[in-house]
């Protein structure tokens, strides 16, 4: 159950010091300080019955207001305590929630693809974000909240002791089932909540598809919006059902075991009016105990609720240390150099199966790019032509077979140097919701903000014109989700990732997975052409399905099914008279139709 505990305190500790040593001291404070006023309490009913039975002419009311002055001022500064207690969590809530996503996203950045590409694994992720960002705290504050109630209660046992033991035990043994149902709920509503976290997940899912700017355009056209509100309504009542049961068993065994607790008290208490009524105590004693035994119920009662979340907080907790501790493979590698910097890339037999895939995709596949070349790839659809170019760019391994860069294994390169030297848009790069300008920054982080390098780019990959015809111009916002953004057109948009690439100054690899499928073939051909020309050092690597672009390359592979169908220059390719010869002339005979 405290497993976690100590890590939490740790957070804690680490996030501040200073927040943390004030949360000892006013906890320690508010622990001691109601026993100290039920005291006080006993001396006020003790003086006034004492003066009541004097002579009215006689009466001392100095000892009696005297006593009522300490105990306004305990209280004044219990309530003081109890502020301070609740202020602090606060600040520490907002530095916590903070820390912890922080923790989070950091270690997102050291994941690998395949990793998010687990749903299970993503699942963890989701939970982690979603809970575990409150539950540290939780978890402390409840730690300082048993250790304030457990120093009231020794406070309180002081006191009641002296009246009789048994009183103690009665008060610990009528607490202990409500104690064992609250801990035994708390564990079923970790497991309901991870059974839940699935279909959470998918109401999420919905949720984002009924109210986003970039799926409401469809969800509105094949009018989806009341078949998704149906299967969001459907996954809630699945999930309700399942709640309200929890809730209600827990809730009326809380009521029925905490009736034990009410039944003893009501057993001490006509045990202490009897000794009262007898005169073995004194009526002043008979309010301090009955006042002690009722807060040293709630006490336990309060205890024992922290005891039962603790467990639940542990729980949630598990949830987000399994995810920190997630094992990261750590990219080695420190070449900044080649063994021989005339070779540029080389695909040794490389395959490669995507986790949980049944068939690899890609097959033996060998190529060779010397520096300054182009290469085009084509193939159908699925035919594993962005998995060559994820290798590439290391974001997965190959299963078998390596990649040369410079004659030196891309798995030996510092990933730093490799990425520096690889500029690249996928065909579904990311259109940043940020300006124009910062749209192209992305492409080099180090020029983020760099305003001649946003221009340069901006002309090489041909957005120039169009940018300064916007308002802004290259500060003009991009999307829709913030004041004052502009959208762009699809054929805009690609001329920005086309710039993007072009940030990467250094880069001497241009990879480019259909760059331009949102243009007319004409179109395309020209920024090719542009790209070919402005590129004159650069290996290029192309994906499209255009064949009147694909022909410009130096070579050209083919892939079908994984495998290197074909490969060669265009010309010694239709001379082969093959595959690659058969869909160039289809495609050619299309545009001729037209
Ligand atoms: N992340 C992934 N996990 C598992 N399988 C994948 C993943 N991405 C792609 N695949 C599978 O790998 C094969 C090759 O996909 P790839 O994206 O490389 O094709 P492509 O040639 O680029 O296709 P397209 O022309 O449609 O872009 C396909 O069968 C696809 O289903």
């Amino acid at each position: 159950m405290f497993r976690y505990s100590r890590r939490a305190l740790e957070l804690v500790w680490s996030t501040s010091p200073l927040l943390t040593l004030g949360l000892v001291a006013l906890t320690f404070l508010a622990g001691v300080l109601p026993a100290i006023a039920a005291w006080i309490g006993q001396l006020i009913v003790d003086e006034v019955v004492t003066q009541a039975a004097q002579d009215p002419t006689t009466r001392d009311y100095s000892a009696v207001f005297r006593w009522l002055l300490w105990e306004a001022l305990v209280l004044i500064l219990l309530a003081a305590a109890q502020r301070g207690l609740s202020a602090q969590q606060s600040i520490l809530r907002a530095l916590m929630g903070q820390r912890v996503n922080v923790m989070i996203l950091e270690k997102a950045q050291t994941l690998s693809l395949t990793q998010f590409e687990d749903s299970e694994f993503y699942d963890k992720l989701t939970r982690a974000r979603r809970e575990a960002s409150i539950r540290p705290l939780a978890l402390v504050n409840k730690t300082f909240s048993l250790l304030q109630n457990s120093i009231a209660l020794l406070s309180f046992a002081i006191l009641l002791v002296q009246f009789s033991p048994w009183v103690l035990l009665v008060l610990f043994l009528a607490a202990l089932p409500v104690f064992v149902s609250e801990a035994k709920f708390s564990g079923d509503a970790f497991q309901l909540s991870r059974w839940r976290s699935p279909e959470l997940r998918k109401q999420l899912y919905l949720e984002t598809l009924l109210a986003r700017e970039d799926s409401i355009k469809e969800v509105r056209l094949f009018g989806l919006g009341q078949l998704l509100l149906d299967r969001y309504k459907a996954i809630f009542h699945t999930l309700f059902g399942a709640e309200r049961h929890l809730i209600i068993r827990r809730d009326l065994w809380g009521f029925i075991l905490g009736l034990l607790g009410t039944l003893a008290f009501y057993a001490a208490y006509a045990w202490i009016v009897v000794e009262t009524v007898q005169g073995v105590i004194t009526l002043g004693q008979m309010t301090m105990y009955l006042l002690v035994f009722k807060q040293g119920q709630s006490a336990i009662s309060t205890n024992l609720t922290a005891i039962s979340g603790m467990y639940e907080d542990n729980l949630y907790l598990s949830n987000l240390y399994e995810y920190l501790e997630q094992p990261v493979e750590l990219e080695r590698g420190t070449l900044t150099q080649g063994v021989n910097p005339q070779e540029g890339i080389r695909f040794e037999s490389v395959s490669f199966v995507y986790p949980g895939a049944d068939k690899p995709a890609l097959k033996q596949v060998s190529l060779h790019l010397p520096p300054g070349t182009s290469l085009a790839l084509v193939g159908e659809n699925g035919s594993g032509k962005t998995t060559l170019i994820k290798l590439l760019t290391r974001l997965y391994q190959p299963t078998e077979g390596r990649i040369l860069l410079d004659g030196s294994d891309l798995r030996d390169w510092d990933p730093q140097t490799l990425r520096q030297r690889i500029g690249v848009i996928f065909q579904d790069f990311v259109r940043y919701q940020f300006l124009v300008g910062e749209n192209l920054g992305v492409g080099d982080v180090a020029a983020f903000s760099d305003e001649q390098r946003w221009r340069e780019a901006g002309e090489l990959g041909l957005a120039d014109p169009f940018i300064r015809q916007l308002s802004g111009g290259y500060h003009t916002q991009l999307g829709r989700w913030f004041q004052g953004g502009q959208e762009l057109s699809g054929g805009q948009w690609q001329k920005i990732a086309l710039s993007r690439a072009f940030m990467r100054s250094n880069a001497d690899i241009l990879v480019l997975d259909e760059p331009t499928a949102a243009m007319d073939a004409e179109a395309e051909a020209q920024v090719f052409e542009h790209v070919r020309q402005h590129s004159q050092e650069r290996m290029v690597i192309l994906i499209s399905h255009r064949f009147s672009t694909v022909r410009m390359a130096d070579h050209i592979v083919l892939l079908r099914h994984g495998e290197i169908q074909e490969q060669g220059t265009h010309a010694s390719l239709l001379a082969a008279n093959g595959r690659y010869a058969e869909l160039f002339h289809l495609q050619a005979q299309g545009y001729r139709l037209d």
